[in-house]
């Protein structure tokens, strides 16, 4: 291990960049900026390189416009469009005031991995999954030029999962139980750490009471009234003091993995009327973003091989089981439902297969 960064290393300085509006370039491909920081000036720069917009197939459907790439599309830059065209492209904030932002033509030639990076690279910088790509035929001189970050395509692809290291732990008494220890895991790649909070002494050898739980700052710091969360958590660690031991995961994955900026984009788009799958959907996202691996490796970690999960989503179970925890109960966790998030329990039930 030399002094100089590594792949992963340099998607960590990658996503940085992005969110700072500055480019990065893609070994052997192009230069890429993220569609929610762009400055004028470096648009004008990549606009005059035949540059296009990146945008996921979800956001291709809700703007009707042809995702030939099928998981991605590339719509060509109009000469004279500024920094507010691509916006409005990425944003859907405006859709419904603005609706025909056409006519947008989406390319059909050439590779789409350039694309595909740049808008996994969004993602992972938690920014609207959209981007200004543009193929160069010296990346390495461009960016030496420019004093660019170099990334390599096939890492930004990739879907593998960050290794996680366990930094400090930390007795923490609490009001549920005075028998309370905070973990913390870092992730090699730079990415947000997640959490585990210990209580007692669970036995490894046996299934322990846990939760994995998504950050939520809304329902868990503010009492939000628009989801469950809050009351989720403090349910959670209140039957794990009853009981005595338990492991709840606190893991960084707000907004279902779309990150806080993007769940209120999502949240004005449901004041607007659509649905919580609807607006992640026009956001350009999945439904859920959210990588449970991540549980199940600090699970591991942390020497538990079986739990009883406290959960309604079947999803959970099964990345549990795949990921080689078993899960021997589902322990229902019905708890805060009130007349502002009766319609999100409702539509997580009817669409993302949850148990009521
Ligand atoms: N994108 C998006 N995320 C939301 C919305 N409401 C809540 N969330 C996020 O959804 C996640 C809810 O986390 P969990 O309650 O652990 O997940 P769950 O899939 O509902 O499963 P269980 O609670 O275990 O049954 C958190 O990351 C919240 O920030 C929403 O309207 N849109
Ligand atoms: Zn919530």
């Amino acid at each position: 291990m030399g002094f100089a960064p590594d792949d992963t290393e340099r998607l960590a300085r990658a996503r940085a960049d992005l969110r700072m509006g500055v480019p990065v370039v893609v070994a052997g491909a192009g230069v890429v900026l993220a569609a929610e920081t762009l400055q004028p000036g470096r648009l004008a720069l990549l606009r005059d390189m035949g540059a296009a917009v990146a945008i996921t197939d979800w956001r291709a459907r809700t703007l009707k416009v042809a995702a030939y790439d099928g998981d991605v599309a590339r719509i060509l830059i109009p000469t004279d469009a500024g920094p507010a065209w691509v916006q409005a492209l990425a944003n859907p904030a405006d859709d419904l005031r603005s609706p025909m932002k056409g006519p947008l033509r989406a390319l059909r030639d050439g590779s789409a991995d350039l694309a595909r990076a740049a808008i996994a690279l969004c993602k992972s910088a938690r920014l609207l999954p959209a981007a200004v790509v543009a193929p160069l035929d010296d990346p390495a001189a461009f960016a030496a030029t420019h004093g660019l970050t170099v990334i390599d395509g096939f890492a930004a692809r990739a879907t593998d999962m960050s290794p996680l290291t366990g930094v400090v732990s930390a007795r923490l008494p609490m009001s549920v139980s005075e028998a309370g220890r905070l973990h913390v895991f870092r992730p090699q790649d730079g990415g947000e750490e997640h959490y585990a909070v210990e209580i007692g002494q669970p036995d490894r050898a046996r299934p322990v009471l846990a939760r994995l739980h998504s950050a939520c700052f809304t329902g868990d710091l503010l009492g939000s009234l628009k989801c469950d969360c809050g009351p989720q958590l403090r349910a959670a660690l209140a039957q794990m003091g009853a009981e005595g031991h338990g492991v709840l995961l606190y893991l960084n994955q707000e907004g279902r993995g779309i990150g806080l900026a993007n769940k209120m984009r999502a949240y004005a788009l449901q004041d607007q009327g659509f649905d919580t799958v609807e607006a992640n959907h026009r956001l350009g996202f999945h439904d859920d973003e959210r990588d449970f691996r991540i549980g199940a490796a600090i699970l591991r970690q942390m020497g538990f091989s079986a739990v009883r999960l406290l959960t309604n989503n079947p999803a959970k179970i099964l990345r549990m089981e795949a990921s080689g925890i078993s899960v021997v109960e589902r322990v229902p966790l019905k708890v805060g439902e009130n007349a502002h998030n009766h319609a999100y329990l409702a539509t997580k039930a009817a669409k993302s297969g949850h148990l009521l």
